[in-house]
């Protein structure tokens, strides 16, 4: 609907996505013709506009689509829209995030995506009906490449590959007390060569402890804890990190299996993961795992989300571990070793990450230098993404995920399943 229209040089090419809040656009730079991705966000004050005569059912998104599309006629399809200087956003304070909600997602992006492995943001545009992110486009993202493309089914070392730099993003996140909360494969983007980056930072937090039942995310990737579950009393504090790392046991199982284990890690409404609860060796029923990635996923699926394995361990287990599956091209694995190991394999202190740093030291030196502070950005970033939410509205607790299409095989679950799986991929 929006294609053709430009905001300042980016002209839109596609819609390539549409969220609980948020469009994406795959755009074109008319000046560098390089691509971008954009993504529109609609503004607190817009939803509140507009909450007393719109249809609750219908989606914000849809809403967002219709205001921008009236927008662009209003102004001959072509917007000239201010930037939003980066480092004030990322600066902005958890009391002066309060009044722009919406900003809380960009700030939170931005305080990361130094990391090679998360979505560079370039530019934020602002306009009177949403705002706009200008990041690094990229053509594919993990859901359709497992899935559609069945990229991993034979690939051992890209597994490693693709899962150690998820890890190494998540790391870096952790450590600077950002909390992703809905890792899933549509929010994990990959380049032509493989490499994996980090979108969508919608839900993320800065909280590292969470109530239970706090129910953020997807429900595929979400951890017990998370769920609503009554076993949990509401005193109880659970941290965030291992919450993030219950849904890379789940992404794991994805890459290897090209399955999801349950709908839900709730043990009343999914039978299957009660089973797995009562015996966690029902996942080598369900799944064609090998031993080692079982002993491995056992670490990862923990009920405690204080028994589960930090981040670290888990990136040497999955260097080391040598099969995936019992049979097939995943039942023999390398070690990641010096010899098969590239520097684009896990690259966390990046050119980008070490720009960062830089780019703070002449932040002290000299905060005035906006021009030579400028350039470092656009270099390190060329050439070569409930009760709790974190984002533009309180009321919707997590995301959409599209992973029904992975899940178990029909065969081997018949007497765990909760009933309404789609039939065997
Ligand atoms: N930088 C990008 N390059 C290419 N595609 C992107 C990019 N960012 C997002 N997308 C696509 O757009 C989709 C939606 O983006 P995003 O998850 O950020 O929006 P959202 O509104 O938060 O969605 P949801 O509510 O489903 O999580 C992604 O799943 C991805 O397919």
């Amino acid at each position: 609907m929006l294609t053709n229209c430009k905001i300042n040089n980016f002209k839109i090419n596609a819609q390539i996505g549409s969220g609980a809040f948020g469009l994406v656009f795959h755009t074109f730079d008319t000046i560098t013709h390089r691509e971008y991705a954009i993504k529109a966000v609609m503004k607190k004050s817009q939803q509140s506009n507009n909450s007393d005569n719109v249809d609750p059912s219908i989606k914000k998104s849809t809403i967002l689509e219709t205001q921008l599309y009236h927008f662009f006629k209003t102004y001959q399809d072509t917007l000239y829209l201010p930037s939003v200087d980066l480092d004030s956003i990322s600066n902005l304070t958890d009391k002066q995030l309060e009044s722009i909600p919406h900003y809380r997602e960009i700030a939170l992006h931005l305080k990361v995506h130094y990391h090679s492995n998360i979505v560079t943001i370039h530019q934020v545009l602002e306009s009177p009906i949403a705002t706009f992110i200008v990041m690094d486009y990229y053509p594919i993202d993990l859901f359709t490449s497992i899935v559609d493309c069945k990229h991993f089914t034979e690939d051992g070392l890209l597994i490693k590959k693709v899962f150690l730099q998820l890890c190494s993003a998540l790391n870096y996140c952790h450590e600077r007390g950002i909390y992703h909360c809905d890792i899933k494969p549509e929010n994990i983007l990959l380049d032509m060569f493989d490499n994996i980056y980090l979108c969508d930072f919608g839900l993320a937090t800065t909280s590292p402890y969470l109530a239970p039942n706090t129910c953020v995310g997807s429900s595929y990737y979400m951890a017990p804890e998370r769920v609503l579950c009554k076993d949990y009393d509401n005193e109880s504090k659970f941290p965030t990190t291992t919450g993030d790392i219950w849904s890379l046991g789940i992404i794991l199982i994805n890459l290897t299996c090209v399955r999801n284990p349950w709908l839900k890690a709730h043990q009343v409404e999914d039978n299957t993961f009660r089973h797995f609860v009562e015996d966690s060796t029902v996942l080598q029923k369900l799944l064609p795992i090998s031993n080692d990635l079982y002993f491995l996923l056992s670490r990862i699926l923990r009920m405690n989300p204080f028994e589960r394995i930090n981040l670290n361990d888990l990136m040497k287990e999955v260097e080391d571990i040598i099969s995936f599956t019992l049979e097939g091209s995943l039942a023999n694995v390398p070690r990641i070793s010096n010899n098969n190991i590239t520097d684009k394999m896990i690259n966390p202190l990046s050119l980008k990450a070490l720009l960062n740093n830089y780019n703070d030291e002449l932040s002290e030196e000299d905060s005035n230098d906006q021009y030579t502070r400028s350039s470092i950005r656009s270099f390190s970033s060329s050439p070569e993404d409930t009760p709790y939410h974190s984002g533009a509205d309180d009321s919707i607790p997590s995301s959409q995920s599209k992973s029904l299409y992975l899940q178990p095989n029909l065969s081997s679950t018949t007497a765990y399943s909760t009933g309404g799986w789609l039939p065997a991929y």
